[in-house]
């Protein structure tokens, strides 16, 4: 079991999704921007690490928006979803072939990694509330 940590990170009405590199698995795919934590790190550390290595921005956790496992054929992950927001720059393409801040709405535009569907199923049943993500 592999524990990944991924940020919902939310402007307004939009968050924010990243397209995978192609020649990684699930290439192409669309995901939240994270990744592995390392030994010795917390999940809220693994997170703020992923975000500056990938987009090179600095994050505020939030709260925990959900918890999953999800078994691939190479791979079985524990995904920890967090509520996040940008507290220091601007989303850059360090790793990814592509980033957008989409609204809930045109979720079933993107072919996102299969472990997400549930998140993103979530996600349409009860929007972006407001509430949960961190000031
Ligand atoms: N970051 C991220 N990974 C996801 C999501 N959904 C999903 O199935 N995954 C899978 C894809 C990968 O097989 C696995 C690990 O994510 P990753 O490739 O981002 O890991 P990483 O940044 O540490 O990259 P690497 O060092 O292993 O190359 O989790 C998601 O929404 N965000
Ligand atoms: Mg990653």
């Amino acid at each position: 079991m592999t524990e990944v940590v991924a940020a919902l990170l939310c402007q307004d009405d939009r968050f924010l999704i990243c397209q995978r590199p192609a020649h990684k698995k699930r290439g192409l795919l669309w995901e939240f921007v994270g990744g592995k934590r390392e030994a010795g790190e917390s999940k809220e550390k693994a997170l703020v690490r992923e975000c500056r290595e990938e987009l090179g921005i600095t994050v505020k956790v939030g709260e925990v928006f959900m918890e999953l496992t999800h078994s691939y054929p190479d791979i079985t992950i524990e995904l920890t979803l967090f509520w996040a927001t940008i507290f220091q720059g601007t989303p850059q393409l360090l790793e990814h072939e592509d980033f957008l801040w989409i609204k809930v709405e045109d979720i079933p535009k993107y072919a996102f990694c299969p472990a997400d569907e549930e998140v993103l199923r979530r996600l349409m049943e009860r929007g972006l509330p407001r509430e949960n993500q961190p000031v």
